[in-house]
C-alpha cells in the first residue's frame, strides 16, 4: 500500500535527550524512523513521557532534535513553519477572551496580511465548516469546552494549511461532545485532504480515527510498532462495538509491551 503514496513527513534516527535537574541526560525519544503519507491520519500513542509530544514538537520545529533528522515536503521543518504549512490544535483551546470567536478565527490572518473582507469570509467559511457559524459574534466564555475546541479547530484550518498537528486535543472533553468533534474531524479532514499528525494516550480514539497507529514505548521513548487500523471508511460510531475493531485495540495494546519497527 505504501509504495504508491506521497511521503509528506519522514524522520530518520531521530532522537532527543533533554537534561533532568542534576544535570544528567535523560532520553526521551530514541532512533524512530517514521514515514508519514499525504493525506494521512495518524496518531502517535503511548503512555505518559513516551515522548509523544517531543515527536510532535520535532516535525513542527519546536524542538530541535539531539540525533537524527526530519524532512518535510523534501524540506526542513524551520522552512515548513516558515511557509505556515503547520496548524496546530492543542490539548487546552487558546482563545483570546476579548476577541469574538469570528476575530480569534481572523487572527493568524490578520498576522499574515490577509485583507479584512478575505479574513472575514474565510472566518465564516471555518465557522461553519466545525459547525459555529451561529456563534460567531460571540466570546469564548459563551461557550461550552467543545465549542471552545471547534472554534479552536477552525482557526488552525483558517491558513490552509498542509498538516494539522493536535496534541491531546479533546482530552479534557466529555465522551459525548469528544465522540461528535471525532466524527466532525473525520468529515473535516476527508473534505480538505489535510495530513493529520494526533496525539492521544487513548487507544480507543486513536484506533477509531486513524489510518495507522503508531505506537511509542518509554524509557526511553521509541516507535515500537505500527498498527495499521483497515476499518473502512466512513466509520460509523458503532463500528467501535465490532469484535475487528476490539481487535485492533488490543493489538495495540499488545504492542506497548515490546517489538520493534
Ligand atoms: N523540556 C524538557 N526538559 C526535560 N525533560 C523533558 C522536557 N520535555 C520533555 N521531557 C521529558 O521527556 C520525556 C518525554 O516527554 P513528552 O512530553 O514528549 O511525553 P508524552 O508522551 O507527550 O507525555 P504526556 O502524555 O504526559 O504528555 C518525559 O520523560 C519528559 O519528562
Amino acid at each position: 500500500m505504501s509504495e504508491e503514496r506521497n511521503i509528506e513527513i519522514k524522520t530518520r534516527q531521530l532522537g532527543v535527550t533533554f537534561k533532568d535537574n542534576e544535570g544528567k541526560d535523560v532520553a526521551a525519544l530514541t532512533g524512530v524512523n517514521l514515514e508519514i503519507y499525504k493525506g494521512e491520519f495518524i496518531t502517535l500513542l503511548g503512555p505518559s513521557g513516551c515522548g509523544k509530544t517531543t515527536l510532535l514538537r520535532c516535525i513542527a520545529d519546536l524542538q530541535k532534535p539531539s540525533e537524527g533528522d526530519v524532512h518535510i515536503q523534501g524540506m526542513t521543518p524551520k522552512e515548513v513553519r516558515l511557509q505556515k504549512k503547520f496548524g496546530f490544535v492543542f490539548q487546552q483551546p487558546v482563545l483570546f477572551d476579548w476577541r469574538t470567536v469570528k476575530k480569534n478565527v481572523e487572527l493568524p490572518m490578520e498576522i499574515m496580511g490577509y485583507s479584512k473582507g478575505e479574513r472575514s469570509d474565510r472566518a465564516m467559511e471555518m465557522l461553519e465548516m466545525v459547525g459555529l457559524k451561529d456563534f460567531a459574534n460571540h466570546y469564548p466564555n459563551q461557550l461550552s469546552g467543545g465549542m471552545q475546541q471547534r472554534a479552536n479547530i477552525a482557526r488552525a484550518f483558517g491558513l490552509d494549511p498542509d498538516i494539522l498537528l493536535m496534541d491531546e486535543p479533546f482530552s479534557a472533553l466529555d465522551e459525548f461532545t469528544k465522540e461528535k468533534l471525532h466524527e466532525d474531524l473525520v468529515r473535516i479532514w476527508k473534505a480538505t485532504n489535510k495530513t493529520i499528525l494526533f496525539v492521544t494516550h487513548n487507544i480507543q480514539e486513536g484506533v477509531f480515527l486513524s489510518d495507522r497507529v503508531c505506537v511509542l514505548s518509554p524509557h526511553p521513548g521509541r516507535l515500537s510498532a505500527i498498527v495499521d487500523i483497515d476499518i473502512e471508511r466512513p466509520r460509523p460510531v458503532e463500528v467501535k462495538e465490532s469484535t475487528h475493531f476490539n481487535e485492533l485495540v488490543t493489538k495495540v495494546r499488545n504492542s506497548f509491551e515490546g517489538g520493534s519497527v
